[in-house]
């Protein structure tokens, strides 16, 4: 039986007040911080949100069987133990951890950070993993997690899930009897401590540009937070004989950053700058990609320069597991499209249209950069893609800037506004490619309704070229407003290419 002192022992600080006498007290469901999802004998977690304060569902949540509360608040006399905590988001994970017999302890996990690449190079990892341990390897990510037993399609728009579904998860995987886990995880995550309480043995970072800067405040704090990572890493238990590994990209600015966490084994990776796996003789084509590492050979579906990096960071990790090269090599080589990354979609047409995810301007560059790689001779890199409301600002302008440097036409489109004002996002962006001499009319359009976006885009475009729909990939809804609309971009380029475009989201002017 789990009793409240053995949650409150995983704290790393303990609790502001607490009474001794409930230390006994019975948890019998678990952690949550959420009211509704309590069940009885849980532990209901209580803290100030961004939109509501969770303090306010206490009496909810013992209503509904809530064996003990934890808040920030000075509270008394509930009818329930009240534990007192400085950091209520932060302590969930590790109460949670708890709760669930510290799953992550009994199982190899590698964490993979970084603002792109995050998904692509869990699932190669993912797939390397399964290679060499005969499927005994799970993993979450923003599209899917196998956990052993099944899969799932994971959240919406939220990529690493509550800290009490991350271990709900881990536990699910140690019962399904899985050895190792490869855990995507974004810098909100970490920051709010949703993967507290998971010890670490590898953490990976892709690379760290410009993204979220609206959460965190200040790009350095963009960056701490990732190295959040690297800071659990360091403080993990060690699980017998396995080292503590970090595996970092040589050619990103922040290599050194990275590098003065505490690790036994530093991994480096890259194409341009010696590396301990540095890729040479890649050779780029259409249908995939080849390279060497030292004497071995690696070739993969996958296409564009950035999956080399995503290949080699996969790579190093499976190295510091200990690997075989011949196990990577085929778990690597089998590695299928990743829905919504560069993924084609064919109707017949004498051109190549595209669906991609880049939804930050260093991955717009990166993925006009590959686009460009499949444009034929005197072909032209056609670019439609919005940028999202109530996200980032500055990377409206900057995402438009990229697309006006290395597209030959961009068409400026909706993007998830939610309760920004679309064409107040356009005016941004049109702002970013004119200032990169974009001339409106001529080398880009706005048209605020996606369907016809990519209905226009097909419409121009000839033998030869590329059309690439970017930033919405996977996804299967768009916000306007507080509403999520069903969408698809693959669905509404394939109507874009059979001639009609996808019409079933609000217009601007109907909101
Ligand atoms: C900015 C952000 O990450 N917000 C997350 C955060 O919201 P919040 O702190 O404002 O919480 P809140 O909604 O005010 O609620 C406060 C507390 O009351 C509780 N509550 C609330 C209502 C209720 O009826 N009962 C109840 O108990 C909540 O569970 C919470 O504990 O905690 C909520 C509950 O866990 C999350 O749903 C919410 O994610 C929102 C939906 C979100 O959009 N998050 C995005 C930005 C995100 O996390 N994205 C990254 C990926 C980014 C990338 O692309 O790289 C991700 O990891 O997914
Ligand atoms: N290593 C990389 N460097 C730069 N851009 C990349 C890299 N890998 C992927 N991309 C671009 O970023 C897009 C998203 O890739 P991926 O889903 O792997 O990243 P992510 O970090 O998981 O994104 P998110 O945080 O939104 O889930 C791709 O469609 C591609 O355009």
């Amino acid at each position: 039986m789990i009793t409240l002192q053995q949650l409150i022992q995983s704290l790393p600080t303990a609790p502001i007040h607490m009474n001794q006498q409930d230390l006994e007290t019975p948890v019998t469901a678990p952690v949550t911080e959420d009211n509704r999802l309590i069940e009885p004998g849980g532990v209901f977690v209580a803290r100030q949100g961004l939109s509501v304060d969770g303090h306010h569902f206490i009496p909810d949540a013992i209503a509904r069987g809530a064996a003990a509360i934890v808040g920030e608040q000075a509270l008394q006399n509930l009818g329930v133990p009240y534990i007192r905590v400085a950091d209520a988001q932060q302590a969930t994970g590790y109460l949670a951890a708890a709760y669930h017999g510290f799953p992550s302890r009994g199982l190899i996990v590698v964490g993979i950070t970084g603002t792109d690449g995050k998904t692509t190079t869990s699932h190669i990892l993912h797939q390397i993993l399964k290679q060499a341990t005969g499927g005994k390897a799970g993993f979450i990510s923003t599209i899917a997690a196998d956990l052993g037993d099944h899969s799932e399609e994971t959240g919406l728009h939220v990529t690493t899930p509550s800290a009490p579904q991350v271990q709900a998860y881990l536990a699910q995987m140690r019962r399904a009897g899985l050895t190792h886990v490869v855990l995507e995880m974004t810098s909100h995550g970490l920051a709010q401590g949703r993967l507290n309480g998971v010890e670490m043995d590898v953490a990976v970072m892709t690379n760290v540009t410009h993204e979220h800067l609206d959460f965190h405040g200040s790009w350095e704090a963009y960056r701490a937070a990732k190295g959040r990572l690297f800071e659990m890493l360091g403080h993990s238990q060690r699980k017998g004989a396995q080292p503590k590994v970090a595996v970092i990209n040589k050619d990103d600015p922040s290599f050194d950053y990275f590098a003065s966490f505490t690790a036994d084994r530093v991994m480096s990776y890259g194409i341009e700058n010696a590396a301990d796996l540095q890729a040479r003789a890649i050779e780029y084509a259409a249908d995939g990609t080849r390279f060497m590492v030292a004497d071995d050979a690696y070739q993969m579906q996958l296409v564009g320069a950035f999956n080399v990096y995503n290949a080699l960071a996969a790579l190093s990790a499976a190295r510091g597991l200990g690997v075989s090269n011949v196990d990577s090599a085929a778990g690597l080589a089998q590695v299928e499209m990743i829905s919504g990354r560069m993924e084609r979609i064919d109707e017949g047409q004498d051109f190549l249209a595209l669906v991609d995810f880049a939804h930050t301007p260093n991955a717009l560059r990166r993925a006009l950069d590959a686009g460009r790689e499949m444009v034929e001779q005197g072909g032209r890199l056609i670019a439609v893609f919005g940028s999202a409301g109530l996200r980032d600002v500055e990377k409206r302008r900057m995402m438009a800037e990229v697309s006006a440097q290395l597209a030959d036409f961009t068409i400026l489109t909706a993007e998830d506004p939610r309760t920004e004002s679309l064409d107040a996002i356009l005016q941004m962006m049109a702002d970013g490619c004119n200032s990169q001499g974009g001339v409106e009319g001529e080398t880009f359009i706005r048209v605020p309704d996606r369907g016809k976006a990519l209905y226009q885009a097909c419409q121009m475009a000839q033998m030869g070229d590329v059309v690439m729909a970017c930033g919405k990939g996977h996804e299967q809804s768009m916000c306007f407003g507080t509403t999520e609309f069903p969408w698809d971009d693959r669905q509404a380029l394939r109507a874009a290419l059979r001639g009609a475009p996808l019409q079933t989201l609000p217009t601007a002017s109907s909101l």
